[in-house]
């Protein structure tokens, strides 16, 4: 065995490590679809946004196929906010006026999806921004949110009830990365579109395009089973085990971890919820063995 001598030798012996550990996860994901879901709230900072970036534009330069949904629920209250358009959360979802869903395409499609995209193609021309309403991507159908046993309706807000993944395929077979918007023209009404939970519309895209994976990106470390006790934070968890927390979560966690179990339960072999915060967590979550926040896995 070579004797480490120097604080640099010490040094580089945890970096060839850290890089020979993600030979096992290279090999396992090699030509495989990831789903990666990009939060609102972990877009907070440009330095954040471009080092995600960075990290779409590794995993598809090591022979992944990432594929990104995005959020943007702070960027649409923002804006609501600055039209004096009022907007609320029931159930964490958003109650969504006709008004304001022309407020959640502007955002989504025209701000959220155009910087995301930009930051890609700064490494080259690898991003394409895609919404749910192209090429039949989506099929929506309205939804409420079930609170205290009560019904309340959300507007036009709308669950993901039909893919057809075959414009998302094509843009990967180009050797792009596909930027997503959670956007579903609703299979009711013709040319009105819904407003749906990125986390859901993630889930959805992920078990029809046959992903092996979803990571959710968010702004904590991951699931707490006892919010906000910090001592309670789960590493992994099994599909049932997730079903029976369901009822007792709140606000964001609830589509979040609805989506978990819809991936998993459809196929998705892992769907993680990491820390956004934290600049280049995905590549942690992917290329580790210990990952970073919390996993849910089939039963
Ligand atoms: N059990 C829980 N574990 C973790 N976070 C929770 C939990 N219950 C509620 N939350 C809240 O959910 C938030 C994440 O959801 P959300 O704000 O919708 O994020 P995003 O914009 O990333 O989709 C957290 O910041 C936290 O305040
Ligand atoms: C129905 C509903 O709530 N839609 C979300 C869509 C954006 C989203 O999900 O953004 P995050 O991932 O950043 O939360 C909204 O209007 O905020």
């Amino acid at each position: 065995m070579t004797e480490i001598r120097t604080e640099e030798d010490a040094a580089a012996a945890v970096k060839a490590a850290t890089l020979i550990e993600s030979l096992t996860w290279l090999k396992k994901f090699r030509d495989e679809i990831i789903v990666v879901k990009f939060g609102g709230n972990a877009m907070v900072s440009e330095e954040l946004t471009r080092a995600f970036a960075e990290d779409m534009v590794y995993l598809r330069t090591v022979g992944i196929k990432p594929v990104v949904v995005h959020g943007g629920g702070p960027q649409i209250s923002k804006m609501l906010e600055r039209l004096g358009i009022e907007s609320e959360f029931r159930g964490g979802y958003r109650v969504t006026s006709p008004e304001a869903m022309d407020v959640v395409r502007m955002v989504l499609t025209g701000q959220v999806s155009r910087d995301l995209v930009g930051h890609m193609n700064e490494h080259g021309p690898l991003a394409a921004g895609i919404s749910g309403e192209d090429a039949g991507l989506f099929v929506g159908e309205r939804r409420g949110v079930l609170i205290d046993g009560e019904m309340v309706d959300l507007g036009l807000v709308g669950d993901v009830v039909g893919v057809n993944p075959d414009a998302v395929h094509a843009l990967i077979d180009a050797g792009r990365i596909p930027v997503v918007s959670s956007i579903a023209p609703d299979k009711d009404t013709a040319g009105q579109s819904l407003n749906v939970n990125a986390d859901a519309a993630a889930a959805a895209l992920a078990v029809a395009l046959g992903a092996a994976k979803l990571v959710i990106l968010t702004d904590v470390q991951g699931l707490y089973s006892d919010w906000p006790n910090r001592d309670s934070l789960v590493s992994m968890i099994t599909a049932s085990e997730l079903d029976t927390l369901l009822p007792n979560l709140e606000s964001g966690m609830i589509p979040k971890m609805s989506a978990c179990l819809e991936a998993v339960r459809g196929g998705v072999a892992k769907a993680a919820i990491i820390d956004g915060r934290i600049p280049h967590s995905i590549l942690l979550e992917i290329f580790t063995q210990s990952g970073s926040g919390t996993e849910v896995v089939p039963d």
